[in-house]
Parts: structure tokens; sequence; C-alpha cells
């Protein structure tokens, strides 16, 4: 059963009982709005907690009326009329008072006089014991009214704290000496604390770095220290219990957050590097080699080899798979932007950038792979910075001072000839050591023509999927054209033309000749013999020929040289004559 407000503060109201028949030697009686006895003094002390509701005709008037109620002659008065006790009644005088809180009435006060020389005393000066009375009334309300406060706080504060128990951001409660006084299962899961924890000192200052508009705060507990980034609120409830509230997120989820956000939806698994050839079987067998080390590796290749693709594959593979990805065109941003991509910056590093901060790509990356391509277009002063990040693992945000470990593994990529670069004095020897701990070469297509039938047949399967066209499958003739072709801009280009020739495809779903891009049928009428031409051909005329195809097939650099002249039979040096001679004849 519900208790009244003054059985909740009964041992107050048995005290104000006792004070008041101490000092004015009048016996009183307390009874709630339920006319329950609740406090008693002389012969009611021993009915304390009794049920008056059969009896108390007096007080079920003042909790009816509120008001006041002197009763000289008691039974005698009206009041006193269907009493059982009439006629028996020992009491001499009666004076009846309403405790009120706020609007409701919560009791009566009764000073009951026994003795005639009480009543005289009484009856001498009634106003004054009525004003005492009322002021003691006024007392016991203000207990109850503290009591139902501090219910209340007790109530909030349950609440509150059920909330705080139920965000996913970490909550500590500190007190006003620092000491933890709260901390929710968020934090403790992100501190790694047990929930003894309660009562640690927590030493905590800003570090003055922000990130997307948040503070940063160093925080020790227990000797670890965190860097966290969250808001720091001042309680103002005025109890030293209650000082300060910390809700945070662990940095690792605000980047993991931002991962989400900007991470392209492009999952990559070996299987999606298509491909038969001896090339691709080798290159797949490197890669689950090397996948779970750590080192660095550079990937070098043409433009459209497929370069990210062998880096996505490296990632998927590897145990950090479950860990971001991510990617930076260090040729596609400019040098201006490179250096904050890369490192991200604090609120107010320099003028025009985001008031907010930003997370750099190797934050972005921790515990994962970064995969910087193009890396030959990387501008020199920031190779220094690649450089020194590579080699501490460190990294200190733009206009910050803190120092942030990365675990990190960096995959660098390029179609560039480093080497190269480096006698020109554009790119940094020291670097490419750093990166070239496990160099892979993906080769061009030209050089992996077992590649090209299995690749068109995916891309068909691909691009007749996206364009819900049905595609039935594609001509010998038309076939051996895309094997023979040489392919510069290599998987790229034979994607691009797949993707054409779906278009161009009639109703019968058979990719031909015709559906060829005409750039592509161009190509192949300037190295077709103009008919009744090619049976007068001399031998010399069909051994240029055929060296001109394996250059155009091979590609027209060094590399590609030296396998068109293994393709021919020939020697390199033999090659380069040859070349001179049809250079000579035409
Ligand atoms: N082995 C492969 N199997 C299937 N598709 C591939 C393969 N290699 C590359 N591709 C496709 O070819 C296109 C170019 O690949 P990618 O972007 O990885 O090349 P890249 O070498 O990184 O080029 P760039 O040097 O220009 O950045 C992409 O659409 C990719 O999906």
């Amino acid at each position: 059963m519900k208790s009244s407000v003054l059985q909740e503060i009964q041992d107050a109201v048995i005290q104000y009982a006792k004070i008041i028949a101490h000092v004015i030697r009048v016996d009183v009686e307390i009874v709630d709005d339920g006319l329950v006895r609740i406090a008693g003094t002389g012969i009611y002390s021993k009915g304390i907690n009794e049920d008056m509701s059969g009896e108390g005709f007096v007080y079920k008037h003042v909790l009816a009326t509120g008001k006041s109620q002197y009763i000289e002659e008691p039974g005698k008065h009206e009041l006193c009329d269907s009493c059982p006790q009439q006629g028996c009644c020992a009491e001499k005088l009666e004076l009846c008072t309403p405790v009120v809180l706020g609007e409701e009435i919560i009791g009566v006060i009764g000073l009951i006089c026994f003795e005639e020389e009480q009543k005289k005393q009484l009856l001498q000066d009634v106003t004054f014991y009525q004003l005492f009375l009322e002021q003691i009334a006024d007392f016991i309300s203000a207990k109850a009214y503290e009591r139902q406060e501090s219910k209340r706080n007790e109530r909030m504060m349950g609440m509150l704290l059920q909330v705080i128990d139920n965000v996913d951001k970490g909550v500590l409660v500190l007190d006003g000496d620092g000491k933890i006084v709260q901390i929710n299962e968020s934090a403790c899961k992100q501190l790694q604390l047990a929930a003894d924890c309660i009562g640690k000192p927590v030493a905590m200052a800003a570090t003055s770095d922000s990130l997307l508009g948040v503070e940063e705060y160093k925080v020790v507990i227990d000797h670890t220290t965190y860097f966290l980034i969250g808001n720091l609120l001042s309680v103002s409830s005025g109890l030293p219990a209650y000082d300060r509230i910390f809700i945070f997120n662990e940095m690792k989820n605000v980047k993991s957050g931002i991962y989400d956000l900007t991470k392209v939806a492009m999952p990559v698994t070996m299987d999606n590097l298509v491909g038969c050839s001896p090339e691709t079987q080798q290159l797949k067998a490197k890669l689950t080699k090397l996948a779970d080390s750590n080192s660095t590796v550079l990937i070098i290749g043409e433009s459209g080899t497929g370069k990210e693709v062998v880096a996505r594959a490296i990632h998927a593979v590897s145990n950090r798979s479950d860990k971001p990805f991510i990617g930076i065109n260090c040729a596609a941003i400019p040098d201006m932007l490179l250096e904050s991509e890369l490192f991200g910056y604090v609120k107010g590093a320099f003028s025009g950038a985001d008031p907010r901060g930003k997370i750099g790509k190797f934050e972005l990356a921790n515990k994962g792979v970064l995969f910087l391509d193009e890396i030959g277009d990387m501008p020199l002063y920031l190779q220094v910075k690649l450089l020194r990040v590579l080699q501490e693992r460190k990294l200190v945000r733009i206009g910050s001072n803190q120092l942030i470990s990365l675990d990190i593994r960096v995959i660098a990529a390029t179609n560039k000839d480093l080497k190269e670069l480096i006698r020109e004095k554009k790119f940094r020897e020291d670097l490419y050591y750093r990166l070239n701990v496990i160099p892979i070469e993906v080769p061009p297509l030209r050089e992996r023509v077992d590649d090209i039938e299995p690749l068109v047949n995916s891309l068909m399967a691909k691009y007749s999927g996206l364009f819900n066209k049905k595609v039935r499958g594609i001509d010998r003739e038309t076939m051996g054209i895309l094997m023979q072709y040489s392919w510069p801009g290599n998987i790229r280009e034979l994607e691009n033309t797949i993707e054409f020739m779906i278009n161009m495809a009639d109703e019968s779903g058979w990719l031909t000749k015709c559906t060829l891009p005409r750039s592509f049928q161009e190509s192949q009428a300037a190295h077709t013999p103009p008919a009744g031409m090619g049976e007068f051909k001399t031998l010399r005329q069909l051994e240029h020929e055929h060296i001109s195809s394996a250059v155009r097939r091979f590609g027209d650099t060094t590399q590609g040289k030296l396998a068109a002249a293994k393709q021919l039979g020939i020697g390199i040096a033999t090659l380069y004559r040859k070349l001179r001679e049809i250079e000579e004849t035409q």
C-alpha cells in the first residue's frame, strides 16, 4: 500500500509531537490524511499507526475544511454527536490545525487537554497556542516538502542513469575531486574498465585539437592514457558529488563512422582478378603469399592494368580485411590539398580549412590498408613527410603537436618509371626503397593474351546484366581481333570496348566485327593490306610488318620491345636494328 506523505517522515513527525508536548505540557496527536495516527504522546503514544477512521470526527472535519478547529467542551460540540465515545470522553479541550502541503491537506495536529489545569492554561491564550500549532504544522509541511523533493530527485537521477546506461557514447560522471562517480557500460567497454572503477581519479586535459567540431581530451585513468573526443559539461547542481560529465566517442568510432560514410562500395576478392594466363596465376599466388605480411607493397604497371584491383585483392585476403581500405589518388588531388587529405588537420590549422578539423586518410586507414595510387605524382615536399610517417609509424595532424601512432599497411602504385623519376630528381630514392619492399609488377594486357578471353566473357556478363540486354556471345573472328590488338589502355580499354560493343549489338545478341568501335576498325584497316596487294609483298616487307605488329602488340617501351624480341625469337639488338630499317624505309 502506498504510504502517506506523513508516514514517510514519521520519525520527524514523532519528534515534533514530543517537542510540543514537552514545551506546553499538553498531549499531542498527529494524524495523516488517511486518519492513521502518525504520532502521539501520553496515552496516544501506544496507539501510533492505528486507524482512526471510526473515531476522530474533529480531524475528519479539519481534513475536509482545511480550517483549524477549537472545541472547548468535547462531547457537547455538534461534531461529537456521531462519535461512539460521546458521553464517556475524557478529553477536556481540543485544538486542531491542518498540515498543508501546497494545495493538499496532508494531516492534522491536535492538542488535547485531559486535565482542568491544562485547559485553564490554554484558555488563557488560545490565540498564542493556535499560532504555535500552525507554526509547527508549517515545519512538518516543510519537512514533507523536502522529502518529496528528494524523492523526485532520486527518481530523476534513476531516470538519468537509465538514459546514461543506454546511450552508445561513453559517459563519465566525475565528482568535485575528479573521481568517477558514475560510468556507463559503453565507457567501461571503450576504456576497458571494470564497473569497480567508481572512485578512481581521472586526470583530464583538452589537447586543443578538435575534430569535426568536437574537442579532443587526453584522459588518464589508472596510468592508462586515452585520447577521446567528446564534450565536457559542468554540472550546475550545486552537489559536489556531481561536478562534471564527459560524454565521449573513442577516436576509432569517430573514424570508423567517417570511414563508413566515405567508403566506396567495391568489394573485391581474389575472384575479381579475372584471368587464367600464367602471368595472372603467378600474380595471384604471390598476392596470397604476401597477404598477411605488414610490409609495404609497390605495384608497378601501365595504366588500366588493374593495379587498384590488385591492391584491393591484397586487402581482401589479408588479416586486415575487416578493417578499412582507404585509397587516395595522389595525381588527382591538387598539391595544396593532398597534404591535408593525407595527414588531416586540427581546427584553426590554416585559413580556409574546415573550422571543425579533418581526419586524414592515414588515420582513417589505421589498422587497415592505405592505398597510395599514382605515388609517382606526389610532390617532393610531401614525399619527405610520407617517408617520415612510414619510418616512424607516427603522424602529426597539421596544426597539432600530438603524435598519433599508426598501425597501417601501405600499398603504393604507379604507372611511371620511378627510377627514371629518381634520375630526374622528381622522386626521392630513399622513399623508393622504403616503398619497394615487396614489388609487384602487373603486366600489360598484351603480355597476357590468355586473359583476354576470360576477361571478355566476364565483362560481357557484367555489362549485359547492367544494361539488361541479352548477349549470346562473341564470334570467333571478333574474339581473334581482340586478342591480336595491343591494348595500350589495357583492361580499362578492353572494358570500354566491350561496353561499347554490347551497346552496338543487334537483336541476334552476338558481338561481331560490326560492333567494334570505329577507331578499332580503322586501326584494323590500317594494318590490313589493300585487296590484291598481299600476294605481291616481298619477304622483307612481310618481315617488317610482322616486327611492327609485334611491337604494337607488346608496346613501344623497352619492356615491350624485350617481350617482342623474345616472341619473335631474335635478340634485342637485332630488333632495334630491324626497327631502324623499318624507319628508314618509311
Ligand atoms: N584482372 C582483372 N579482372 C577484372 N577486371 C579488372 C582486372 N584488372 C583490372 N580490371 C578492371 O579494369 C579497370 C582498371 O583497373 P584499375 O583501376 O585497377 O587499373 P589501374 O592499373 O589502377 O589504373 P590507373 O593506373 O589508371 O589507376 C577497372 O574497371 C577494373 O575493375
